[in-house]
């Protein structure tokens, strides 16, 4: 497939809007880039473009890019890269499905676990297993595929700071691997294709270990953030709110063990990850201060969920998924 000449990303968000604003602004680059968007934010795309703001880069970029809300207005694409949460794919799923072409790869930038977390996932024991909670109905899976999803991690912030404009808050990374864990033609391309436009990237072949190990910092920290409404460094500085923190990561560790994940990283090193993040707000906390429903189901909810099928307890993750799922409803009714 490589090289990808028709890339869309399809959420233009925090995440998602800084990807395509780096890919539409890339030197020498021959593909054409669009985003599928929605509301005030895709009035001011269309209106005055999409602004950058870059951690430490003074000047922010602006790009002129093609910009719908309905992607039967785009053609077929060679890439999809999806800046969308995880709550937010089941509705985007026919419109996603609508970009496909035989061998169109597609990037979910998530946070979480992702629907086709078992695709091909022999050493779990629970290969091609699909997850209804993240998945409802199947739509996922059989309207995109998991053969064609390439899974990314992102070691990045980012907020929407304003309609039109999207800031990195960090200098951050992302790690993208195959399900199978293979190093394919089509992976290479795409880590060459953000290399070229200044994303920082590295492949992985254990991208189920990545994801576990960004894992223990989002299940604790985006619903304790969104509970207290504190910012990272805040809940650092409370010895009571980082013992809480500490015993999430060691549940949500314990339960990718048992799905054989091999997580590298300990729960004081992940904790080192999160003081040098600095006093960023979570992606939860930026939603519930913006009124927009929580990503509770991938990072916090499916926690639980797996946790039954491997038989492991999990008492400090399902006292915070209570709270912030009624923190989420009384959020919605608001
Ligand atoms: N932000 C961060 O710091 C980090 C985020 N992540 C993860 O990355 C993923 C993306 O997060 P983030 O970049 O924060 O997301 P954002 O909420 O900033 O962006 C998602 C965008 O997609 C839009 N959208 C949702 N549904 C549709 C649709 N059907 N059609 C068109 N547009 C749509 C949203 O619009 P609307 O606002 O109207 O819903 C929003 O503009 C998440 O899984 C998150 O947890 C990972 C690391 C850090
Ligand atoms: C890294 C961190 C915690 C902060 O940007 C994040 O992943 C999020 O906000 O969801």
């Amino acid at each position: 497939m490589p090289p990808y000449r028709t890339i869309c990303i399809y959420g233009a968000g925090a995440l998602g809007g800084a990807v395509a604003a780096k890919l539409a602004s890339m030197q020498g680059g021959d593909a054409t880039i669009s985003v599928v968007a929605r509301g005030e934010h895709l009035d001011a795309i269309r209106k005055d473009g999409l602004d950058l703001i870059e951690h430490g880069v003074e000047t922010p970029r602006n790009v002129r890019i093609t910009a719908t809300d309905d992607p039967n207005d785009l053609p077929p694409q060679d890439l999809v890269i999806t800046g969308l949460k995880g709550h937010q794919l089941t509705d985007a799923a026919p419109g996603i499905a609508r970009l496909l072409k035989e061998n169109t790869r597609v990037v979910m930038i998530l946070n979480g676990i992702p629907w086709w977390y078992f695709y091909q996932d022999a050493a779990s024991g629970h290969a091609d297993r699909q997850i209804e909670s993240l998945d409802p109905g199947g739509d996922l899976w059989r309207l995109i595929g998991p053969q064609r999803v390439i899974g990314c991690v992102a070691h990045q912030g980012g907020r929407i700071a304003a309609p039109g404009k999207v800031h990195l808050t960090n200098r951050g990374s992302f790690i993208l691997g195959e399900p199978t864990g293979e190093i394919t033609p089509d992976i290479e391309a795409l880590a060459a294709l953000f290399s070229d436009a200044g994303v920082e990237v590295r492949l992985s072949t254990r991208i189920r270990d990545d994801i576990w190990s960004k894992l223990m910092g989002n299940t604790s920290f985006n619903p304790i953030s969104a509970i207290t409404r504190l910012p990272m460094q805040d809940i650092m500085a409370d010895p009571a709110l980082t013992e809480m923190i500490s015993r999430i990561m060691l549940e949500v560790q314990a339960v990718g063990e048992a799905l054989s994940a091999k997580i590298a990283i300990s729960v004081e090193q992940r904790l080192q990850q999160s003081r040098a993040i600095g006093a960023v707000k979570t992606s939860m906390l930026q939603d519930l201060l913006a009124g927009k429903p929580l990503e509770i189901v991938p990072i916090v909810g499916i926690v639980p969920t797996l946790a039954r099928l491997v038989g492991i307890a999990t008492p400090a993750t399902d006292a915070v998924l209570t709270l912030v799922t009624a923190l989420d409803r009384q959020n919605r009714s608001a």
